[in-house]
């Protein structure tokens, strides 16, 4: 397994709390209880037991409405809409009473046959201008409904991907990446669906239930009271299914969002899992996670069985008991059969409109559960305070960076320091190499240089300013990292080459900071040049390409402290070779601290610092540490440089020879 490989391992295990306690650095002591504010380990999102906890902030439609305050004035012309289009088609049923009681007035003699006709011409048009106006004020309700919401989603999508890059490090050691984008995708368009669709229907189907019920109580209070008798029993059944049905579908959102991180996870790194032939792994494991959603839609499925089973029955019995009520009240001539016949078209008006917010309810509830995570998500707080404002200026030679005494414990295992006592000092123009075997925390320290995190104790400072002060742009501008696994984009080189830079750079800088990092070659000899799209991660470049990039990158940052992660352990002879050149090119004339993975590199820097369990146990020149025959010396015969990094036997040798000739410094001088 690859050393960043194995890195990548453990952070996925961190996320798994038996493994909580591990450490691959053994011999660092636990720290005292609680080492700091950073201690407490950085909240993850809701898993799908807690769908039900309370502790969530309770976020509903209301919160979704008060999103949509931009869009109060197109919402109050929708709703206007609204009360034209239901007002006009609850005139529907009244006026095909007219047409019905028009004919049994004919058939009974009470009027001519002439002036019956001539009423039903008359309502016929009626009907006609009524259907029109209700359909113009139906399409102009849906269509400013569903713009304002449109609006506000996107706004939201925006506001959500903007607070989530705000977060700082410690919440994505814990956070699957795959829920995050579940958040941004499937959870937004939960709440679209529900903006959009949703309550404008909820509010049609509403206004229908409550103008249709006046109407029912105008035409016959007898039959409405009757129907309102039932109305108890159906209000229990619809409580109990609603209640049910918001559980399952905010536990089966919450499962989507799991096995769309597993899957993305497992997407992401197809290429290794074809490595190793475990697609049946990988499929076995989808499968477990579509089967937890599975579980919570068959229950909703039984909860809306049971619902549709005995709801619907019961809705059509009762409205048969209130015709068989009408038809006695008809019969003994206190109603006319065109009220009841308008009557009943209320009935079935109101319960389509209640079967319809049953309908929507679904989707609501969805919404709610999907409101309630985004809403979450866009109200945490990153938990590393802000940024100062200073710009140090330092030394034109480079910049000097100062740890004194830093203990720092990862957010994620606050009881487990990773750094203890670690004290290291480089000033302008120096190259420090970080050497010790795997997990001694050396990738941590690059981190804390970075501000990803803060140290619990201790000071770390850069230009004699301590790093919190410094502006965040200002630091990591003024600070580079060349990655042993560089992050390309799957965009342009010379997107990628620019991505570091906070201003307008022009094509001749790019093309410097390429040719100082040898990757001016291969770039111009790709059909679209500096403009050629390297696929997703890089896949269409090599990987000493891609750190070649990473190395112009940097470079074009024109940075004071250079950070190299020394990447050439999986590269060919040819691509190291051009590698390490580049970064000899990158680390001249700034200070450069390094995680040292070859001998070279170790016997070029102006000092070696050897990190064994979260401190530095023996610093000095290549040779001296040589001489001193402590850990540095027993590193060397081991040839432990960093993780999965060994070192060539001949090159020991060609080393301890110059190292013996020379004072060791520039053996082979990187600087
Ligand atoms: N994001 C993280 N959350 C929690 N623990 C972490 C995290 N990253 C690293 N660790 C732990 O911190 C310790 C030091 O890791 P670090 O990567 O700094 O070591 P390293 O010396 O760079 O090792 P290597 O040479 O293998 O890269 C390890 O025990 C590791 O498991």
């Amino acid at each position: 397994m690859g050393r960043k490989q194995q890195s990548r391992q453990q952070q996925h295990e961190q996320r798994q709390p038996l493994l909580q306690n591990g450490s691959d650095a053994t011999d660092v002591e636990a720290p005292p209880p609680a080492p700091g504010p950073a201690a407490a380990p950085a909240a993850a999102l809701p898993t799908a037991a807690d769908a039900d906890a309370d502790a969530a902030p309770r976020v509903g439609v209301l919160r979704l409405l008060a999103e949509a305050k931009p869009e109060a004035g197109t919402i109050t012309i929708a709703t206007f809409f609204l009360f034209i289009a239901a007002l006009a088609n609850l005139a529907i049923p009244k006026i095909a009473g007219r047409l019905i009681d028009a004919c049994t007035q004919a058939a009974a003699g009470q009027i001519t046959a002439a002036a019956a006709r001539a009423l039903l011409d008359q309502n016929l048009y009626l009907v006609l201008a009524v259907m029109g106006a209700a359909g113009l004020a139906s399409g102009l309700r849906a269509y400013l409904f569903n713009s304002a919401a449109e609006r506000v989603m996107c706004r939201l999508r925006v506001r959500l991907f903007t607070q989530l890059v705000q977060q700082e490090v410690a919440f994505f050691d814990v956070t699957p990446v795959g829920e995050l984008s579940n958040r941004l995708s499937e959870d937004t368009r939960a709440m679209k669906d529900a903006a959009t669709t949703s309550i404008s229907m909820m509010l049609r189907s509403l206004l229908t239930c409550v103008l249709g019920a006046v109407m029912m109580f105008i035409t016959s209070w007898r039959l409405a009271s009757l129907t309102c008798a039932t109305l108890p029993v159906t209000l229990l059944m619809f409580r109990t299914f609603a209640r049910l049905n918001k559980r399952y579908v905010t536990a089966q959102l919450t499962s989507a969002a799991a096995a769309s991180a597993t899957a993305q996870e497992v997407l992401a790194g197809i290429r290794t899992v074809k490595s190793f032939a475990k697609e049946g792994h990988i499929v076995r494991k989808y499968t477990s996670a579509a089967n937890d959603i599975l579980s919570w839609g068959l229950k909703s499925a039984v909860a809306s069985g049971v619902f549709t089973g005995s709801a619907i029955p019961f809705a059509f019995g009762s409205m048969m008991v209130v015709l068989w009520y009408g038809a006695v009240l008809v019969l003994q001539g206190d109603m006319s059969l065109g009220d009841l016949n308008a009557y009943m078209l209320y009935a079935i008006f109101v319960s389509g409109s209640a079967g319809g917010i049953a309908g929507t309810a679904a989707s609501l509830i969805a919404a709610v559960g999907a409101g309630r995570r985004v809403f979450q998500l866009m109200d945490r707080t990153p938990q590393l305070p802000p940024s100062g404002t200073l710009k140090p200026a330092g030394s034109p030679a480079g910049a000097s960076l100062e740890f004194k005494d830093v203990h720092f414990a990862y957010p994620s295992r606050p009881d487990s320091w990773v750094l203890s006592g670690f004290s290291l000092a480089i000033s302008p123009g120096q190259s420090v190499a970080l050497v010790g075997a795997s997990g001694g925390g050396k990738s941590t320290v690059v981190k804390l240089v970075q501000r990803f995190y803060d140290p619990q104790r201790g000071s770390l400072t850069l230009d004699g300013i301590d790093i919190r002060s410094i502006d965040t742009t200002f630091l990591h501008q003024a600070v580079a990292l060349v990655a042993q696994e560089p992050l390309v984009f799957s965009e342009s080189i010379e997107y990628n080459i620019c991505f570091g830079v906070h201003r307008q750079v022009t094509q001749a800088e790019i093309e410097a900071a390429a040719v100082a990092a040898h990757a001016h070659g291969f770039i111009s000899a790709l059909p679209q040049g500096y403009a050629s799209r390297v696929g997703e991660a890089g896949v269409m470049l090599s990987g000493g390409q891609r750190q070649r990039l990473a190395i112009a990158r940097a470079l074009l940052c024109a940075p004071r402290l250079l950070l190299l992660d020394e990447a050439t352990s999986a590269l060919d002879a040819e691509s190291e070779h051009l590698v390490q050149q580049a970064l000899q090119e990158a680390a001249r004339n700034r200070s450069v601290m390094v995680i040292a993975h070859r001998l070279s590199t170790v016997t070029g820097a102006d000092m070696v610092a050897v990190v064994q369990a979260g401190s530095v146990v023996e610093s000095g020149t290549h040779s001296a540490l040589m001489a001193a025959g402590g850990a540095y010396s027993q590193l060397v015969q081991r040839q432990v440089f960093g993780a999965g990094a060994g070192v060539e036997v001949q090159e020991v040798q060609e080393v301890e020879h110059a190292g013996s000739s020379s004072s060791g410094a520039d053996a082979h001088g990187q600087k």
